[in-house]
């Protein structure tokens, strides 16, 4: 069994009287895709908040290869390889696929965006960015002005511009919201290609999707882990189907 690259020890976020996540403790491992699934309201978007530095926690720690990250800031938790999405920069219209996707792959190594220099004049960071958009299949759109993407594109952008940071932990929330029936197959198969390169923790609402790709699944119902299983194992788990799925719901 892979060791795990992040992981939460009895994590909390309370907004006044509300747990909003409870003593929540789970890891995702080396190279596994762990989705968590939940009702409405579960805390799930919370708890990514917590991972990533969006939100401080009122208690618990995210430790993440071995070491307490929980006091640290967005950046320096971006910097070390933890990234959600869209979260390093976010897109700037007038620039073009591949410039933003530089600037990604910029910002992630600290260059503090040197925007006296040319932007596209740093081979090894266009390459990082051309590679990235490869894999997110924008290739073909390079050229064109962020402005002018249609709404799945940007998604995917986004995706590449986490991407091109080069993470090792890659946490995605919804990153199929809104994209039509093609789109989201391929950012699927993009998931299933970084399983194993990359430790991916996913948020999604669409059950075919997450029973797909996931190694592992946690159920969080009202902020606190039900249970964890791989696909199979939630699946059968009566407490889910009881608490959660509903029977056709599930796989
Ligand atoms: N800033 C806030 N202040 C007060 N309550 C909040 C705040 N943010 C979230 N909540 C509450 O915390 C709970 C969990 O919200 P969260 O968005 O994390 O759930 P979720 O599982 O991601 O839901 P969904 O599946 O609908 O996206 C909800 O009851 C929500 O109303």
């Amino acid at each position: 069994m892979s060791k795990p690259a992040l992981q939460t020890q009895a994590l909390i976020k309370r907004y006044g009287g509300l747990l909003v996540t409870d003593s929540v403790s789970i890891d995702v491992r080396e190279g596994e895709l762990h989705a968590i699934i939940g009702p409405n309201g579960a805390g799930k978007t919370t708890l990514i908040n917590q991972l990533s530095g969006e939100l401080w926690s009122d208690a618990g720690d995210v430790v993440y290869a071995g070491q307490k990250i929980t006091a640290l800031p967005i950046y320096d938790r971006a910097r070390r390889g933890v990234l959600r999405s869209y979260q390093i920069t976010s897109i700037f219209e007038e620039f073009t696929v591949l410039e933003n996707t530089v600037l990604a792959a910029m910002g992630a190594k600290s260059h503090a965006y040197y925007f006296w220099r040319p932007m596209l004049g740093r081979a090894d960071l266009v390459k990082a960015a051309r590679h990235a958009l490869e894999i997110t299949r924008l290739s073909h759109r390079t050229d064109v002005l962020a402005a002018e993407l249609a709404y799945g594109e940007r998604r995917q952008l986004e995706l590449a511009m986490a991407l091109a940071a080069k993470p090792r932990v890659l946490l995605l929330d919804e990153p199929m919201a809104g994209m039509s029936p093609q789109e989201s197959t391929s950012v699927i198969e993009l998931l299933k290609s970084l399983k194993g390169s990359h430790s991916i923790l996913l948020i999604e609402h669409d059950m075919e999707a997450v029973f797909a790709l996931a190694d592992r699944i946690t159920v969080l119902v009202y902020g606190k882990v039900l249970c964890t299983g791989t696909p199979d194992e939630i699946r059968n788990n009566p407490e889910v189907k009881t608490v959660y799925l509903g029977d056709e719901h599930i796989g």
